[in-house]
């Protein structure tokens, strides 16, 4: 596989597309669709079974064998980009030169999203048809990952899309350290399936020392640890490593630093964060809107303040020990298989407690957000 974005890879990419787009092979997939409608219309009729399974005709996309419906574009005339913010029916994208066009959405990349409140979302990567005064027609969305989203009247809203990192600020002290509420934020990582990295700031405040218990815990179960000091300038460079050429998610309590790491990895950062804070969806919603902000060294922080301080989203009870990697181990040990873990006899995690291999601590804020207690 070439590598996105090159020349190797559009050439491929169109390769591809065109085999699929071609106008005669579309109008002679439809004429076939039409004849096995007619064919499954008379089965459904003699059968007296309605709808058996129907392939979907719209004009300009192609089903998949996945029975997702493909967009049909032409990549020779477009650009790749990334949306760095969503305004209403605009989307900012920017593309691979750095340069930003104002987009809208092709009607029929509305026209088949059913479930969705916004088609395109902070985060998404697309191919934009380009036009004059730096305009431009989004005309694909690529599959997403790494997806932070909220349930918004029974729909799934992104928040933001194609997240590579979770960074879950926490400080050592003022305010003090609240371990649980890490326990909280790599809930959400996990579920999302997106990769958590635990930043401790303000260690100038402590003896550093004292938090090696901690990070031990977390080293363990195989997440990042990074200890900084945002004003020392502690760990920042690491931390800058660790964002570059990425997209990260900042995340964690108000006064922990969060702006002063920001400002730390990039200088004159906290201004535009500042400044894309401010957007937001028409006042309409309760959630704000994501916005992507380009590093200069490669990649881009997610700042918005709504994920800054989020708390867990539609994790139920059942579901907290399978993201919890350092109980999970323990569950097959459980007498009951609905085992709650919490006061049943034969519980394999409580046995695991009390022989040691599992920390208490851990176990604690386990029960502490079994049981829907806020941190
Ligand atoms: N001692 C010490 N103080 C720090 C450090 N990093 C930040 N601070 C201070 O902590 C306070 C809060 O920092 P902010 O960067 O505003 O925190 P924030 O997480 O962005 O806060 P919100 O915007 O409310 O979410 C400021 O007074 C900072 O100067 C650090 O590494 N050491
Ligand atoms: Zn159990």
């Amino acid at each position: 596989m070439a590598k996105r974005g090159s020349k190797k890879f559009r050439t491929e990419f169109r390769k591809n597309r065109s085999t699929r787009v071609r106008d005669s092979d579309l109008t002679r997939q439809f004429a076939k669709d039409e004849l096995n409608h007619d064919k499954l219309a008379s089965a459904e009729r003699l059968s007296g079974k309605g709808d058996l399974t129907r392939k979907r005709t719209i004009h300009g996309a192609t089903e998949g064998d996945d029975g997702e419906l493909q967009i049909d574009f032409d990549p020779a005339e477009c650009l790749q980009g990334r949306v760095l913010r969503v305004r209403g029916l605009n989307s900012e994208v920017e593309v691979e030169s750095g340069q930003i066009y104002q987009c809208a959405t092709r009607r029929l990349l509305k026209t088949l999203s059913t479930d969705q409140r916004h088609v395109v979302a902070a985060g998404d990567r697309v191919w934009i048809r380009p036009a004059d005064n730096h305009e431009g027609i989004i005309e694909s969305i690529e599959a997403r990952y790494g997806i932070l989203c909220r349930a918004s009247k029974g729909r799934q809203h992104v928040i933001v899309a194609n997240v590579d990192q979770l960074l879950i600020v926490a400080s050592a002290a003022e305010p003090y350290l609240k371990p649980n509420l890490i326990d909280r934020y790599l809930i959400t990582a996990e579920k999302a399936g997106i990769t958590p990295i635990i930043c401790i700031n303000k260690v100038d405040l402590i003896e550093p020392a004292d938090l090696q218990p901690l990070v031990g815990v977390y080293g363990q179960m195989g997440y990042q640890v990074i200890l900084l000091s945002a004003t020392q300038g502690i760990g920042v460079e690491r931390l800058r490593a660790v964002v570059r050429n990425r997209a990260s998610v900042l995340s964690g309590q108000s006064g922990v630093g969060k702006s002063t790491i920001l400002n730390a990895i990039e200088p004159g950062l906290n201004l535009r964060v500042g400044h894309v804070s401010e957007t937001t969806d028409k006042g309409r919603h309760t959630t704000t809107t994501a916005s992507l902000v380009p590093l200069a060294a490669g990649g881009h922080v997610v700042d918005t303040p709504g994920i800054r301080q989020f708390q867990l989203w539609d994790v139920i009870p059942e579901e907290v020990a399978g993201f919890f990697r350092d109980v999970r181990p323990f569950i097959t040990g459980c007498r009951f298989p609905d085992c709650s873990h919490t006061h049943e006899e034969g519980c394999g995690v409580k046995g695991a407690v009390a022989d040691g291999f599992l920390d208490v601590r851990r176990y604690e804020s386990y029960c502490q957000i079994h049981a829907g207690d806020l941190v």
